[in-house]
C-alpha cells in the first residue's frame, strides 16, 4: 500500500495535537521515521505515548495537526482545497498497512495460533486460505512457534502468546509496525524472547516505533529515541546522545529514575 518513493520517510507527524476533554495529552509532536528505521519512545506514564501510537493507527483521532504513513495521510483525505475525514473503509485500508502489537495480546481465546495469525488475511484481505495459512505457517516459524501452531491461547505462556500477536500482526505485510509496551504485561524470564524477535525484524529492515521501558532495547536497536513528557517531544536523536548524554533536566530525571 505504500506510495512513498524510497528517500521519502516512511512515517512524519507535524504539530500532532489531541485533548481528552479540557486535558491536553499531545500538545504538537513532531516526529519522523525513515523507512526501516526503528525509533523507540520512552516516557513517563501519562506522557502520551499511547495515545500517539493510536492516533497513527486511527483508534484515536487527533484534533490538530499532520500525519503520515507511507504517502498516505492519517486520518483525513484531500477533498478539493480541503480535507475530508476519512470513510470506514478508508480507515480499515489505512490501519491494514500498519501493524500493531499492544501490552496485552488481544488474541482470540477460541481460535489456534494458527487461525489467529491468519484471522486479518482471511476475512479483511479476502486471501486464499491456501495462501494464509502458509504465510501463517511461515511466520510462527520466523517467531519460533512453528511447533505452537495448532495450541490455543490458554495453552501458550505469555511470551508465546505475543509473539504469535506479533506474527498476527506482520502477516497483513504491514509498512510499519507500532509497539505498545510489548513486554511490559510479561514475566521477566519471558522478555527476552519477545525482545529477540523484535530484534529481528529490526534487522530485516522492519520499520518499527516502539514504546518501551526496555532501555537496552532502545540503546542497542533504535536508530533514534524520542524521550517525551506532558505531551511533548523534551528531547530526541541516537541512543548515545539521548540515553548516555540527556542534554535536558527532565530526560535525567527521568533515566536516573528508570535505571536506578
Ligand atoms: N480515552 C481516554 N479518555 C480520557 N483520558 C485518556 C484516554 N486515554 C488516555 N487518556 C489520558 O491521557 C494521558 C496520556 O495517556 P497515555 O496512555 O497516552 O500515556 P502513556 O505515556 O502511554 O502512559 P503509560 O506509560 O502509562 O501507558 C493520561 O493522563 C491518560 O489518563
Amino acid at each position: 500500500m505504500t506510495t512513498t518513493t524510497a528517500d521519502e520517510p516512511m512515517f512524519q507527524a507535524w504539530d500532532v495535537h489531541k485533548s481528552f476533554g479540557h486535558v491536553e495529552v499531545l500538545k504538537g509532536i513532531d516526529m519522523s521515521v525513515e523507512r526501516g528505521e526503528v525509533v523507540c519512545l520512552l516516557g513517563p506514564s501519562g506522557s502520551g505515548k499511547s495515545t500517539f501510537l493510536r492516533c497513527i493507527n486511527h483508534l484515536e483521532k487527533f484534533d490538530r495537526g499532520e500525519m503520515w504513513v507511507g504517502g498516505q495521510r492519517v486520518g483525513y483525505r484531500p477533498h478539493g482545497d480541503k480535507l475530508k475525514e476519512l470513510n470506514e473503509r478508508e480507515v480499515a485500508q489505512r490501519r491494514s498497512g500498519i501493524g500493531m502489537v499492544f501490552q496485552g495480546f488481544n488474541l482470540f481465546g477460541h481460535r489456534t495460533a494458527l487461525e489467529n495469525v491468519m484471522e486479518g488475511p482471511v476475512v479483511v484481505r479476502r486471501e486464499k486460505r491456501a495462501v494464509a495459512e502458509q504465510r501463517a505457517r511461515d511466520l510462527l516459524g520466523r517467531v519460533g512457534l512453528a511447533d505452537r501452531v495448532d495450541n490455543y491461547p490458554s495453552q501458550l505462556s505469555g511470551g508465546q502468546q505475543q509473539r504469535v500477536a506479533i506474527a498476527r500482526a506482520l502477516a497483513m505485510q504491514p509498512d510499519l509496525m507500532l509497539f505498545d509496551e510489548p513486554t511490559s504485561a510479561l514475566d521477566p524470564e519471558l522478555v527476552g524472547d519477545v525482545l529477540a524477535v523484535m530484534r529481528q525484524l529490526a534487522e530485516d529492515g522492519m520499520t518499527m516505533i516502539v514504546v518501551t521501558h526496555e532501555l537496552g532495547f532502545a540503546r542497542e536497536v533504535a536508530d533514534r529515541v524520542y524521550f517525551m513528557d506532558g505531551g511533548v517531544v523534551v528531547e530526541s536523536g541516537p541512543p548515545s546522545e539521548v540515553l548516555e548524554r540527556p542534554r535536558e533536566a527532565r530526560t535525567q530525571a527521568f533515566l536516573s529514575k528508570v535505571l536506578a
